[in-house]
């Protein structure tokens, strides 16, 4: 399990009785770094989902998504938390596995029927993921895919998301532990 082993979980961060699962352990070792890289590289080069541009979703989703749009020879666009792009934009708030938050996209970053390969590092409850899918439809993007190093099953967004009929590929997974 190279890339699992990489990732670190910090238990009651950052609240009580949740087992944060760091992915900073995995990427400051460049074989770990390479190996999540290389495999999404592979997988989007091979499986068949179509798509223009990367959506990254703010903050570890930049990290991933910057790299993998360079491999993948596509554009990256930021989904940020409020208040950080300069330009006019769309918001939406979400629930998360611990509180709430919103995000926000230039109202200008895709054009109607850009196709967009959604990456953030982990899935809980597909509450982020499903603003910034919301969001990139807003805006008349089509939601092409959904890429993560980390799912986590039992909260539930991998249900909720292949409910709605998107696309997911994650790395790795942490379930009952
Ligand atoms: O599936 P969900 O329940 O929505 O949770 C997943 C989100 O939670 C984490 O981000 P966090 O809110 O910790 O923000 P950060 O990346 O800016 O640290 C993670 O990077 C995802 O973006
Ligand atoms: N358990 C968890 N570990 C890391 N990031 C998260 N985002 C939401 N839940 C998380």
């Amino acid at each position: 399990m190279p890339i699992k082993s990489r990732i670190r979980t910090v238990p009651d961060y950052p609240k009580k009785g949740i087992m944060f699962r760091d992915i900073t352990t995995l990427i400051k070792d460049p074989v770990g770094f390479r190996l999540v890289i290389d495999n999404l590289t592979q997988h989007y080069l091979s499986n068949g989902v179509d798509f223009d541009v990367i959506v990254g979703i703010e903050a570890r989703g930049f990290i991933l998504g910057g790299a993998l749009a360079y491999t993948l020879g596509k554009g990256f666009v930021p989904v940020r938390k409020p208040g950080k792009l300069p330009a006019d934009v769309v918001q939406l708030e979400y629930e998360l596995e611990y509180g709430t938050d919103k995000i926000e996209m230039h109202t200008d970053s895709l054009v109607e029927g850009q196709r967009v390969l959604l990456v953030d590092d982990l899935l809980a409850t597909g509450g982020t993921a499903l603003a910034a899918a919301g969001l990139v439809e807003k805006l008349g993007g089509v939601v092409a895919g959904m890429a993560f190093i980390v799912n986590l099953p039992d909260i539930g967004g991998e249900k909720k998301i292949r409910e709605k009929g998107y696309d997911i590929y994650s790395l790795t997974e942490f379930e009952g532990d």
